[in-house]
């Protein structure tokens, strides 16, 4: 079987091209040729182009530029293996810790993000993980705005046999998650899926916090875990995004999705810049196992292309 990293760099290998073909065209880099201030100068327009933003990029080529006047001999994988140190740092305290998971039943993790970020098919994918790991799972469909979004998870939870409590198109989505909370008590794992809102958009956004109001009647803490599902291909545009959702409804996490079909992946950095919250995972695909846990260890090697030590 293929191990969790080889899925996890296969699917940022379309992530990062540019440092691929970087490090790859420097070919030698790897096995053994040396860095030059052309190849520098590469990898700094790289980390722009991939979105990792002017701080994270000169944090990146600063250290290597002192490793590399220290040691002109400097190979390209040393100059990888400092990037992706100093990237590692930057995202200090990015990875959720182990526990993360408490113990209330259900544990009630809210869904949101702008439309068409992926919230629907995380729904699904982090119900199936769940459910893997032999916790008893619930999904609620809040998404009652827009029409398909009901079949979408509904197919879902069909295909994957996973309990889910829906309405009609233009139902309360308060209500779902009334019923939806009452369907699992003493459950695991409550997933709640909303609708796309752009942060502007006020109304929406007093929705989300109806939502929240009405599982609190069931439990004061909940939802334990609101998640913001962004949109990994958008780039830096989703850093300004990730700072509005957070003002208006307090996010404690965020997932990042399909970094398995963009070459900006590095806004993660960005992001977790901004609003200094875990990412608990990313999306590499459309299928349900492409829902991986986010580790700070294998995207910095990923986008470095350097192999699990
Ligand atoms: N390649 C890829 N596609 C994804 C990923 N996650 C979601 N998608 C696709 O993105 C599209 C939108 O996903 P949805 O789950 O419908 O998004 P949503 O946020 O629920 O959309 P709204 O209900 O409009 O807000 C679908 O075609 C998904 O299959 C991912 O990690 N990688």
């Amino acid at each position: 079987m293929r191990s969790f990293f080889s899925k996890f760099k296969d699917g940022l290998k379309k992530t990062t091209p540019t440092f691929y073909k970087i490090f790859g065209r420097v070919g030698g880099i790897f096995s053994g040729k040396k860095l030059d201030a052309a190849s520098l100068e590469e990898l700094e327009e790289a980390l722009y182009g991939a979105d990792f933003g002017v701080e994270t990029t000169m944090e990146i080529i600063e250290e290597i530029q002192a490793a590399y006047k220290k040691d002109k001999d400097l190979r390209g994988q040393d100059a990888a293996r400092i990037g992706a140190s100093v990237l590692a740092r930057v995202l200090e305290g990015a990875e959720p810790t182990e526990d993360w998971l408490g113990s209330a039943r259900p544990e009630v993790i809210c869904l949101i993000g702008v439309n068409g970020s992926g919230k629907t098919t995380t729904t699904a994918k982090l119900g199936w993980k769940f459910k893997e790991d032999g916790k008893d799972v619930v999904l609620a469909a809040c998404d009652t705005f827009r029409a398909a979004a009901n079949e979408q998870i509904k197919t879902w939870a069909e295909r994957l046999d996973l309990r889910l409590v829906s309405s009609h198109h233009n139902a309360d989505a308060a209500a779902v998650a009334f019923d939806a909370y009452q369907a699992a008590k003493d459950k695991d794992v409550l997933i709640v899926d909303t609708a796309g809102r752009l942060h502007t958009k006020s109304n929406l956004m007093e929705e989300l916090k109806k939502i929240r109001r009405v599982l609190q009647k069931h439990d004061e803490s909940a939802p334990h875990h609101s998640w913001l599902v962004v949109d990994g291909s958008l780039g830096s545009n989703s850093i300004e995004q990730a700072r509005k959702f957070h003002e208006a409804f307090g996010l404690t996490g965020l997932i990042i999705t399909k970094l398995d079909g963009t070459s900006r992946g590095g806004a993660i950095a960005g992001i977790y810049r901004e609003l200094g919250i875990p990412i608990y995972f990313v999306g590499l695909g459309e299928q349900k196992e492409d829902l991986q846990p986010f580790t700070v260890k294998n995207y910095c090697n990923a986008i470095f292309g350097l192999e699990e030590a």
